[in-house]
């Protein structure tokens, strides 16, 4: 009994409690209460972290002996445990504390946290394996406790239970193994770093530094292949006939080996290089026997090495006939070859060569050897004797001669190269007459083939001496030059600074969305489906596509439901659905249903960064595409501006035009380097574009003057024209094969190699005021750029948010095929810009009928949202990055220098052509109006009052008299006199 009256009391009480909490209180109290709330919680935090921060400072401290006894218990507690890593062990602690607390609910850190106790469990088990003592056979593991207490070494308790179990089990390699992998494991959780990608990474540098070795190597064979041909040449100009001393080496074998991979290349270099040393040094000997026939002519120590003077008399073409035989043998064949020449020469140093192949650039050093300088000391002292050879020279030291193996490393090769070819002082040119004295009088020359050459010294001197001039008259021309080129060079190395992508961080993310709500879109399926049931149209709702501010009910119409009939009950269905507007597709394109889109409760904005980040965007193959936004499935929504080819963008004021345009602008300043797409931005409105201002993309600073904006149409009109004339000169169809062809072409240098074009889109935001001030020209330089430029690569985005036909022409219309309609006041303007209605009922802030050429039917999308912090963050990090606009001249003083819009016809102080009609014309109706001259003649305001004014001056009319019109003060008759007087 009396516990049936407890239960009683405590239901009462909590009954009370609740009635008090929720209802009984009056409501200030709540508030405060509510306000209240949160410190308790915050408070226990912060008591938790102060004591746990002072727990570690004593376990901290007891490590150094510092806190007395209960220190020193502590200590060997601490350490007893975790060995080696109780010193570390409190800050471990106190940050975990930290860290748990401040991500207290967050499954994540828990997660982390797990991890780290991980690491922390493995590190000790590392410790125990590499500084702990073993237990032997009947050892206890408390035994592991106790010495590690006592000595801190080890990894404690903890770590030997793991590393002794370990190792009972896997042995010591694997209790290793598995404790590497443990740390790794928790390295990679708390890191969140991909492991394997750090592996790849490391070994993709490796790969990246050998291939630039390789690329240097292959830069070091072309100049030493430039060398020996620029040599060959002098020598030719010297009257040595090198068709006579080719023999050793000819030509093709010698010189045109172009296309071979990179390092084989090298290795046969070197193998030849040996090669033809050695039958140079058995070429010797020969000379010696001509040495009364040829006294004067030396040979070049560059043909020296290269084996190619003064071979045994047909030994040189058997070696010729050898090598063309064993052509395909490649390296080892020609080393071969030469070493067969010298063969009898020198049977003792060439016996190694037989068991030479598969030969190899490594192998082959070991063949010349300091045995075989020695050996041929005889030669070499003999060739001294002649003259033709001579040792003191730096090209025939021992050193010199012979490759060695240690001449490895890239700058070594590089000396030795400067040692084997003194005369390579490039900007120098080689200097033969200063080595080589040329005969006073004419000589005969017996060349390596016993030819016999009549060499006229005198001409030779001469023809030196004039080379010589020649060379030292360009070298000075090209100095001249030189200051203005590098001048040039040097600007433009500046502005070519490589154009840095800016991060996406720069740009607010989006939130995700909160969760789809099943059961409310549901609920008005149902009441749609009734709403229309009630009217007598069966339906069915066969989908629903969730958009971030609409969404899409699609409806099946049963058999013999007229489509009309469930858009004439549109605003029935608005009512019952309490919508603010709705709209009806019907039917959807490519579908047997009816779409009713409504409005959704909370309009979900779609951020630029979450386009740009997405799959579609980032692997769209065009450098102009453009994040347009989401469609109503919520489906990324990215398309080319190349295809469009031009872009039209309407809506009234404040429906997001300017936003898109943003859009679009930093669409291609994430997507595309200035190089390939230049942007020409005009901004009657001034304060739109001018952030833009700077930016590499731009070529020009943005167009603010009306009048100006015309002078930027005429040029982009006579840059296309200019395009489809090189295009033709290509014999190419549009910019894209231009640019290929131009990319292939080899034979120009590049100083006159035609460059390749960028894209050029041309943003005009407010067509209206260009319209209103030269309507005639804008129109036309609009139109025909629409018509061709697509092809030139020249795209047009035109914003107005005046729908109307005198601004959007039908000639515009007829030319710029994709729209975009933002919300307009009337179905009337909706016509102007889709043809069709639907953009009066859109919701404004973004939502907009993206209509691109090519598609049947306008698509409902939600605008990319990017707000002006956004953009000047990206301007300013471009401009940080010194990666700035490098307007062009050209066009700047094209544009300055065009005649003002409006003047055009009209022409300074002169008479306006058009003043004689307009005379007329006013006295005809007897009516001095600015806009009726303005209709009548199709002319802009400024010009109009211009003509008034002029003739007013005349006075056929009077002056203004405020809001009135001007009088009209002659007569038609009148009039006629003063044109005749020759006014
Ligand atoms: N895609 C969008 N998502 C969300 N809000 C938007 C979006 N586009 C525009 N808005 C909102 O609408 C406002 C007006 O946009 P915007 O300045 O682009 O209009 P506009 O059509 O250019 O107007 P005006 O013709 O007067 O310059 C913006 O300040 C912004 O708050």
């Amino acid at each position: 009994m009396p516990e049936t009256t407890k239960k009683k009391t405590t239901s009462k009480t909590t009954a009370k409690k609740g009635t008090n909490g929720k209802v009984g209180r009056p409501k200030n109290t709540t508030s405060r209460r509510k306000a209240a709330e949160p410190e308790p919680e915050f408070i226990r935090s912060e008591v938790i972290i102060i004591i746990s921060f002072a727990a570690a400072a004593i376990l901290f401290l007891s490590n150094f002996h510092l806190c007395g006894v209960v220190g020193d218990f502590l200590r060997s507690l601490q350490l007893g445990i975790f060995g080696g890593i109780g010193y570390v062990a409190p800050v471990l602690m106190f940050a975990g504390t930290c860290f748990y607390i401040s991500n207290r609910g967050n499954p994540r850190a828990t997660f982390k946290l797990a991890a780290v106790i991980l690491a922390l469990i493995s590190l000790c088990g590392l410790g125990e394996l590499l500084f702990g003592t073993r237990l032997g056979a009947g050892g206890k593991i408390m035994d592991i406790y106790v010495t590690a207490a006592a000595s801190g070494k080890g990894g404690g308790l903890i770590g030997g239970l793991l590393a002794e179990g370990l190792i009972s089990i896997i042995g010591t390699v694997g209790a290793y193994l598995v404790i590497l992998v443990l740390i790794i494991i928790s390295a990679v959780c708390i890191t969140e770093k991909s492991f394997v990608n750090l592996v790849k990474s490391g070994s993709g540098k490796a790969y990246h530094h050998a291939k630039e070795n390789m690329d240097i190597q292959r830069e070091i064979h072309a100049e030493r292949k430039e060398e020996r041909r620029r040599i060959r040449e002098e020598q030719k100009l010297r009257g040595v006939n090198l068709d006579a001393t080719k023999l050793e080496a000819p030509e093709e074998y010698d010189y045109d080996m172009e296309d071979e991979a990179a390092y084989s290349a090298e290795a046969e270099e070197d193998i030849d290089v040996h090669a033809r040393r050695l039958a140079a040094v058995s070429a010797v000997e020969v000379t010696e026997n001509r040495k009364n026939a040829a006294p004067e002519v030396r040979p070049n120590p560059a043909d020296i090495f290269r084996g190619s003077i003064f071979p045994k008399p047909g030994e040189a073409e058997a070696a010729a006939e050898e090598r063309k035989r064993g052509e395909n043998m490649g390296a080892a064949g020609a080393f071969q070859t030469a070493a067969q020449a010298v063969d009898a020469d020198l049977p003792h140093v060439y016996s190694a060569s037989e068991d030479s192949v598969p030969f190899d650039a490594d192998d082959a050093v070991p063949f010349v050897t300091e045995d075989l300088w020695e050996s041929t000391a005889h030669l070499r002292s003999a060739e001294s004797d002649a003259g033709a050879f001579d040792e003191s020279d730096d090209y025939g030291t021992s050193e010199t001669l012979f490759v060695k193996k240690e001449t490895k490393t890239l700058e070594e090769m590089e000396v030795a190269r400067e040692e084997l070819y003194p005369t390579d002082e490039d900007d120098k040119g080689v200097n033969y007459s200063d080595t080589f004295s040329i005969p006073e009088e004419p000589k005969r020359v017996v060349t390596a083939s016993g030819k016999v050459i009549e060499t006229d010294t005198e001409a030779l001197q001469k023809k030196v001496e004039k080379k010589k001039a020649e060379k030292a008259e360009k070298e000075k021309e090209e100095a001249g030059d030189l200051s203005v080129v590098q001048e040039i060079k040097q600007k433009e190395e500046v502005v070519k600074k490589e154009y840095v992508f800016p991060p996406v961080t720069l740009l607010k993310k989006g939130k995700s969305s909160g969760p789809f709500s099943d059961k409310e879109y549901r609920e008005t399926a149902i009441k749609l489906q009734q709403t229309l049931q009630n009217f007598g149209v069966g339906v069915t709702v066969t989908n629903i596509s969730c958009g971030p501010s609409v969404t899409r009910y699609e409806l099946h119409p049963e058999q013999g439901v007229k489509v009309s009939r469930i858009v004439g009950l549109a605003d029935d269905i608005k009512l019952s659905l309490a919508a603010a507007d709705i709209r009806i597709e019907a039917p959807i394109p490519g579908k047997s249903a009816v779409g009713i889109e409504v409005p959704n409760k909370e309009n979900n904005m779609v951020y630029l960064r979450d386009i740009l980040e997405a799959e579609e965007f980032k692997n769209h193959a065009s450098r102009i595409a453009f994040a347009v936004g989401k469609d109503i499935g919520g489906q990324v929504v990215v398309t080319d501006i190349g295809k469009m080819p031009h872009l039209l963008i309407a809506g009234a004021t404040g429906s997001g035009k300017s936003v898109c345009i943003n859009t679009l602008i930093m669409s291609i300043i994430y997507k595309a380097d200035p190089e390939d797409v230049k942007l020409i931005m005009v901004d009657p409105k001034v304060v739109e574009l001018s952030v833009y201002n700077g930016i590499p993309h731009l070529l020009l600073p943005v167009v603010t003057d009306p009048k100006k904006a015309s002078g930027a149409l005429n040029w982009a009109v006579a840059e296309m024209d200019d395009r489809y004339k090189k295009f033709a000169q290509y014999n190419v169809r549009d910019l894209k094969g231009y640019n290929a062809k131009v990319e292939n072409i080899k034979d120009i240098e590049d100083e006159n190699r035609p460059k390749k074009m960028p894209q050029i889109i041309i943003i005009i935001d407010e067509l209206a005021d260009l319209m209103m001030v030269a309507p005639g020209e804008v129109e036309d330089s609009v139109c025909r750029l629409a018509q061709l430029a697509r092809a030139a690569g020249i795209h047009l985005v035109i914003a107005t948010q005046r729908p109307s036909v005198n601004v959007i022409t039908g000639l515009i219309k007829a030319n710029v095929p994709s729209r975009i309609a933002f919300a307009v006041s009337s179905g009337v303007d909706s016509r102007t810009i889709i043809d069709m209605n639907g953009a009066e009922k859109l919701l404004g802030k973004g939502d907009m009928l993206f209509y691109p050429s090519g598609c049947p039917k306008p698509v409902r999308v939600q605008g990319a949202f990017v707000s002006d912090t956004e953009v000047s963050a990206v301007v300013d990090f471009l401009t940080e990055q010194g990666m700035t606009a490098n307007y062009n001249p050209e066009v700047e003083n094209q544009i300055a220098s065009a005649p003002a819009a409006g003047d055009a016809k009209g022409g300074g102080n002169d008479r306006d052509e058009y003043f004689v009609q307009a005379g007329k014309f006013i006295i005809e109706k007897d009516k001095a109006s600015i806009g009726m001259l303005q209709r009548m003649f199709k002319i802009g305001f400024n010009r109009a009052a211009r003509i008034m004014d002029q003739l007013a001056e005349a006075g056929v009319v009077g002056e203004e008299e405020g809001t009135k019109p001007r009088k009209v003060l002659m007569s038609a008759e009148e009039f006629e006199e003063l044109l005749e007087q020759g006014y």
